[in-house]
């Protein structure tokens, strides 16, 4: 078996996250990708280079778009020698896309590769309606006249009237992301003051941020944008006060300030091995230390849709002898405040540590002031696939300026699923 090497994160470039449906409304998946790879390679000298993969993906994808990530990379100054492919797996897509990578990169079977994600909500797949596929299909099989008028006869006017749109919910429940997150923050009583006051840290957090030029280095500007676009610096616990729920029940607590608004974006991180790094006289900013993933049983089991983090980073801190304390940034992905609330609830709650993780003790709370220093999807928004990527990058970045430490990665996904990880420099 090969030797297990070191993984370094090298950097990361993503463009300006845009509210759907306004700035990058006309972008297509593959525009924006591009976008943000031409602005990695840019950075990081690549042209012409041929990388070991790029792995990337889409939650929302085109049936055109087959294989998104090798169109990407052949409409790049990558060598077009450089093997690439897609990736689904919800929100967690970017992060896993970099898991790939970084796992074939310890393992050297490559040296170097990158890897993303991005989503539009503005240019959705709308498929036509499933009695006009069917019917299209028998056109288009149809060899003689009487069978392609046959299938013609097939065809109504009602039919183009009710295309399929894809929705934000989950299959198997009907439930949306939002309502299930509602009833997550029920069982875990997660309060309204709580949730604003978290989605308030993100705005603020982001947006100094950006003033500090934290992000010159991971962002290239596109269609116009600089900054994130969701990003308030002026919003206020008292506006956030004001606005009505939007999930759940009359008394609910989830409004569309306290929820990550629906994105359009991408992101790349740049991966490698530190002697690849050496060659290429590129600077490490920190190590992939460890990753795993999880599922719950949403489906017929009490657990919410999204606590799967809950469970995989308890698995993973033993694996590599740590406890909940061991870190100095925590990046949880806030796809809803309540969300982050309630995983953090879990992990602090005797019972939950001790009947759903088997654990002696709870893992206990965390320093409130490591979490999302810079802000998170609240505030950035949330191209589903982009955000793992996103996250990476910012984590390294404020490792590399720490100097040391380590990062926690966590991120809850669509099925019952999440992905989480460590860097460490
Ligand atoms: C997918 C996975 O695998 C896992 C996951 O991550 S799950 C998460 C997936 N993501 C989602 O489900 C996103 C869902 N979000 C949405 O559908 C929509 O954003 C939403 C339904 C929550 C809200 O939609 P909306 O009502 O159109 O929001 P929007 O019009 O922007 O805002 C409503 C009001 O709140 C205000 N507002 C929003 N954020 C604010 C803030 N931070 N501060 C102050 N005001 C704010 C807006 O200004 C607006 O006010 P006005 O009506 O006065 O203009």
């Amino acid at each position: 078996m090969p030797t297990v090497r070191r993984v370094a994160v090298l950097g990361g470039n993503r463009i300006p996250f845009a509210r759907s449906n306004s700035r990058y409304a006309a972008a297509s998946n593959q525009d924006m990708l591009t976008a943000a790879l031409d602005g990695l390679i840019a950075r990081f000298g690549l042209a012409g280079e041929r990388l070991g993969e790029v792995v990337a993906g889409a939650v929302l994808k085109h049936s055109r778009d087959f294989n998104l990530t090798r169109e990407v990379v052949l409409g790049s100054r990558l060598d077009p020698g450089t093997p690439a492919y897609d990736i689904q797996q919800a929100c967690g897509t970017g992060l896993e896309a970099a898991i790939l990578v970084a796992n074939k990169i310890a393992l050297g079977q490559i040296d170097a590769g990158v890897a993303g994600g991005v989503d539009t909500t503005s240019d959705a797949p709308l498929q036509v309606n499933e009695d006009m596929r069917q019917a299209l299909l028998e056109l288009n099989r149809a060899r003689t006249l009487g069978a392609r008028l046959k299938a013609v006869a097939k065809l109504r006017p009602q039919h183009a009237l009710r295309p399929e749109i894809p929705r934000n919910a989950e299959p198997r429940t009907g439930l949306s992301m939002g309502e299930h997150a509602a009833l997550t923050a029920l069982r875990w009583e997660i309060s309204r003051q709580a949730q604003d006051e978290l989605a308030l840290a993100s705005h603020r957090r982001l947006a100094a941020a950006y003033d500090r030029g934290f992000f010159d280095d991971l962002m290239t500007p596109y269609l116009g944008l600089t900054r994130d676009q969701n990003l308030r610096a002026d919003s206020s616990l008292e506006k956030l006060a004001t606005l009505k729920p939007v999930y759940g029940r009359e008394d609910a607590t989830m409004t569309a300030g306290n929820s990550t608004p629906l994105t359009d974006g991408a992101s790349t991180v740049l991966l490698a091995s530190p002697e690849w790094a050496q060659a290429h006289s590129l600077p490490v900013l920190a190590y992939f230390a460890d990753s795993e993933t999880a599922a719950v049983d949403y489906v017929h089991g009490d657990e919410g849709l999204l606590m799967a983090p809950a469970y995989a980073v308890p698995r993973m801190l033993a694996r590599n002898g740590l406890t909940l304390q061991d870190f100095d940034y925590y990046e949880i992905h806030e796809a809803f405040a309540s969300q982050v609330l309630a995983t953090l609830a879990a992990w602090e709650s005797p019972e939950f540590c001790k009947e759903r993780l088997g654990l002696d003790a709870p893992l206990g709370s965390i320093d409130r002031d490591r979490l999302n220093v810079n802000g998170s999807s609240l505030a950035a928004g949330h191209p589903f696939a982009a955000t793992g990527g996103r996250i990476v990058a910012t984590l390294a970045k404020l490792l590399a300026q720490k100097g040391s430490g380590r990062g926690l990665i966590s991120i809850c996904a669509a099925g019952g699923q999440g992905v989480v990880a460590i860097l460490e420099r």
